[in-house]
């Protein structure tokens, strides 16, 4: 009888109509869940389920079901072939069904479109129970096919495809029209997902009723389809209502759903969605773009009502709290006065463009009551007469809007912070503002008053769109927050103080809190950073060391740095210890912190040429330091230029990692590790002494003492003079080796690569502490002494004196022996101490 009753051949099934509905859910289900991939190839937007719904059962409704196949281009889902065991069941459930509706003058030809639905298509294939999805169809089964059926089919086919066409150029214009309109975009969230139809079961005399108006509306429409160009959506429809007024004789006149007095004002949708409204009213589904449009409409009107009633309530909370507030000297105040009497004014003209100096304006937002009430002057025209209505328009419009945006964000900023915002707001204004400009110079003017200036531009129909003002600062009032729908900005102003606002990581040490600054250095295994003490904001440098901290030789080595810095913390060439801590294996020593350590001030200096001056004055440094060093009885065994740190330009040494206190009487320590900086290390520190052969218990030891120092503080001098270490030339091992060569002889050129002299002092002094024989070497005390590092500078009457005494002492003594020489210059030697720089 109808395409509902198909479902019939559902096995077991006790009645057709009993089956109707739950088989039409299920099948519009399917179909809602498998449209989405169809939405996609439509073209236009995804749909919501409810519009995958009305899709779906828009073609489930189609009298042939292989336009649903047609409708999908994916065709070849939709053509496997039919399951033959299948089919006889279904065509005789079809058959017996159709023998026993005798009345349907269609049963023919819905039988053979029954015939057809046996796919074993996945996408809606069978239901759960088992049941031949009515929306497939196979082309190439034509057996069952007479020709009068074939005619129908082709008619209907046209017809479907008309309609399906004009479904999509429905859902085409929709989607465009909800690109275009956003604001109504949130219609299908409205909507929601399909709801389902209440069930039609209690009412039968409806459900048949809806049967045969569906069938009554299919007989009209095949009638119809052989029209041309039936194309036309509402033409089909008109088409529609005549053929069912003049055609359907057996149409029950009682029945509740005329759809041809379907009297649309009168539709009340509730909170259905058009298909539901069509499945509870058995209105049959051509009338859905109708209806859908309807709703769409109804809609619309609805989110343009609420947009409307939450304007005006935001505008009545915004005149409430205004006079509620006290703001008799506010220049809130004068805003309402302002929209009070720009509400006045009838908005009789569409907003026109006056000028470019008055719409390009960006800032209005922020726009200043003053521009704002210039929009009130009653201008007169060019003609001197009155104000164009339009001018007037254009002046009212915009500041009304500006007013409430600038104030609404003024007075939530406020809340914030007042006089950072303040202050923001006025620099943001001083490069345009004239009243801040006249306020510069000294010449107050109340807020929102009305310059001279801007009276004579009003005045002659200027448009004159002055900066934005400032109001005082003893005129701005903190206020409460508008309590309106709408949301205001409240995330406050980066300020230019935000970057020192914000906290730098920080550390404590035995509880003192040392905030990092930035860092200085690192080494084998430390980290030294510049730290602020925070409590005293004086800066210091903080050494972080790792280390195992089960390693017990770990532990007592750094114990005994810190033993040694405590030693020396009275010396001032010995950078300072000012705290430390143990913690599960990091070592934290807070030193007194240098500007930079001999390292960097010779790589700064690399590739100029000597100055004798400058290696003398910080080889001089270095051996004072290295004099205290020794004095108290330590031997440092890792001299090298980056262990000299200039505090407030005094060199100090640095990091006492592997020094030793050296026992008294004793020259020497002798070390079971060999550790150090190869490039400045000593020949004894990497020669293995001690080492007893054919006793393996006994270990390999290295000779380190004073000696050691100097031969490091060497290096550092030659590295000054030639600009790298006397094997500096060497590489890896071979640097090793060539130290613990005794054939490998250290040069010692008169010039530089740059052709600069090496003084000759220098020369000696550098060979005096480089001596290979540990004994030889000069002490700390004889380098400092030496005449590089300590130079006599001689005068000319020192010398005339000479000469003087000289030729006398000839005079008297005819004969002089050798040993005469000597004793002499030894004594002018002595005397020359008192000429030493
Ligand atoms: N008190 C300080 N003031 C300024 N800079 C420092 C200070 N202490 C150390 N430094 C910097 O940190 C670097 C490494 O420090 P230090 O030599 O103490 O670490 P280390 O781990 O013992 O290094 P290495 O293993 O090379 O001997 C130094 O070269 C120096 O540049």
């Amino acid at each position: 009888m109808s395409s509902y009753t198909v479902r019939s051949s559902v096995p077991g099934a006790p009645s057709n109509r009993r089956l109707e509905f739950p088989a039409r859910r299920t099948s519009v289900q399917s179909l809602a869940r498998d449209d989405s991939d169809d939405e996609n190839m439509l073209g236009p937007p995804k749909l919501s389920n409810f519009g995958s719904a009305l899709l779906s059962d828009k073609e489930n409704v189609e009298p042939y079901p292989y336009s649903r196949n047609q409708s999908v281009s994916n065709a070849k889902r939709y053509s496997q072939p039919p399951r033959a065991a299948a089919r006889p069941e279904t065509f005789g459930a079809v058959r017996e069904f159709s023998s026993s509706n005798t009345n349907n003058s269609v049963a023919g030809p819905y039988s053979t479109f029954h015939s057809e639905e046996h796919s074993d298509s996945t996408m809606f294939a069978t239901s759960k129970h088992n049941q031949q999805s009515m929306t497939t169809f196979n082309p190439e089964t034509p057996s069952e096919q007479g020709k009068p059926e074939d005619m129908y089919l082709e008619k209907s086919r046209s017809r479907v495809k008309s309609m399906q066409q004009t479904l999509r150029d429905e859902l085409s214009l929709r989607s465009s029209k909800r690109r275009n309109r956003r604001f109504v975009s949130s219609r299908f969230n409205l909507l929601g997902p399909a709801k389902r139809a209440s069930s039609n079961t209690g009412t039968p005399n409806h459900s048949e009723l809806a049967d045969e108006s569906n069938v009554s509306q299919q007989e009209a429409n095949f009638s119809h389809s052989s029209s041309a160009g039936a194309t036309a959506h509402q033409n089909e429809y008109n088409v529609f209502y005549e053929s069912q007024n003049s055609s359907s004789p057996q149409k029950d006149s009682a029945a509740p759903t005329d759809h041809t007095s379907i009297n649309y004002d009168n539709i009340e949708f509730g909170d259905l969605n058009p298909y539901q409204y069509l499945k509870k009213h058995n209105i049959p589904t051509t009338e859905l773009p109708n209806i859908s449009r309807l709703y769409f409409e109804r809609q619309k009107g609805e989110n343009r009502k609420t947009a409307l009633r939450k304007n005006i309530a935001a505008k009545d909370a915004f005149q409430t709290r205004l006079t509620s507030a006290s703001l008799s000297n506010s220049p809130l105040l004068k805003h309402v006065d302002l929209i009070k009497r720009e509400q006045s004014i009838p908005k009789r003209q569409p907003r026109r463009k006056i000028s470019d100096h008055a719409t390009n304006n960006d800032s209005k937002a922020w726009s200043s009551p003053v521009s704002s009430s210039k929009g009130l002057k009653t201008a007169p025209s060019r003609d001197g007469t009155s104000p164009r209505a339009s001018e007037m328009y254009e002046n009212i419009e915009r500041p009304e809007r500006d007013t409430f945006g600038s104030i609404r964000r003024r007075e939530a900023l406020s809340n914030i912070n007042i006089n950072s915002n303040y202050h923001q707001l006025q620099n943001k204004r001083t490069k345009y503002s004239t009243e801040n400009l006249e306020e510069a110079r000294g010449i107050h003017r109340p807020p929102f008053e009305h310059s001279v200036q801007e009276e004579r531009f009003a005045n002659h129909g200027f448009k004159h769109r002055s900066p934005p003002a400032v109001p005082e600062r003893k005129h701005v009032e903190i206020v409460e927050p508008l309590k309106t729908t709408e949301s205001i900005p409240l995330k406050p102003p980066a300020t230019s103080g935000d970057s020192y606002n914000r906290r730098k990581p920080t550390i404590y040490v035995n509880g003192t809190e040392y905030e990092k600054l930035e860092l200085l250095g690192r080494g084998g295994s430390s980290k030294v950073y510049k730290v602020k003490n925070v409590a005293n904001n004086k800066v210091y440098a903080l050494k972080r060391v790792s280390f195992d901290e089960f390693d017990d030789s770990s532990i007592e080595g750094f114990k005994g740095e810190i033993e040694l810095l405590k030693k020396l913390e009275t010396k001032p060439r010995v950078v300072k210890l000012i705290d430390h801590e143990m913690d599960h294996g990091v070592l934290y020593e807070v030193m007194e912190c240098g500007d930079h350590d001999l390292s960097h001030t010779l790589a700064l200096r690399s590739g100029m040429g000597l100055d004798v001056e400058f290696v003398r004055f910080h080889s001089q440094e270095m051996l004072k330091c290295v004099k205290v060093v020794h004095d108290s009885g330590i031997v440092h065994s890792d001299l090298k230029p980056a262990n000299f740190v200039f505090v407030k330009g005094i060199l100090k040494i640095i990091d006492f990692g592997i020094a030793n206190a050296v026992p008294e009487h004793t020259v020497n320590i002798y070390r079971e590790t060999q550790i150090g900086t190869p490039n400045y290390m000593a020949p004894e520190a990497l020669v293995a002494m001690n080492y007893t052969q054919g006793q393996p218990a006994e270990q390999n030891r290295w000779k380190v003492g004073k000696p050691s120092d100097i031969w490091s503080c060497g290096c550092i001098i030659y590295q000054m003079i030639y600009g790298r270490p006397p094997y500096g030339g060497f590489q890896g091992q071979n640097r090793l080796l060539a130290i613990m060569n005794p054939e490998v002889k250290i040069v010692y050129p008169e010039k530089t690569s740059n052709g600069d002299v090496v003084p000759k002092t220098a020369i000696d002094t550098m060979k005096a502490c480089l001596e290979r024989n540990p004994e030889k070497r000069w002490s700390v005390d004889e380098v400092l002494n030496g005449p590089f590092v300590k130079p006599i500078a001689v005068t000319h009457f020192f010398i005339r004196d000479l000469i003087k005494n000289s030729v006398k002492y000839g005079a008297n003594q005819r004969e002089i022996s050798n040993e005469k020489i000597e004793e002499l210059a030894e004594d002018v030697w002595h005397r020359l101490a008192d000429f030493r720089l």
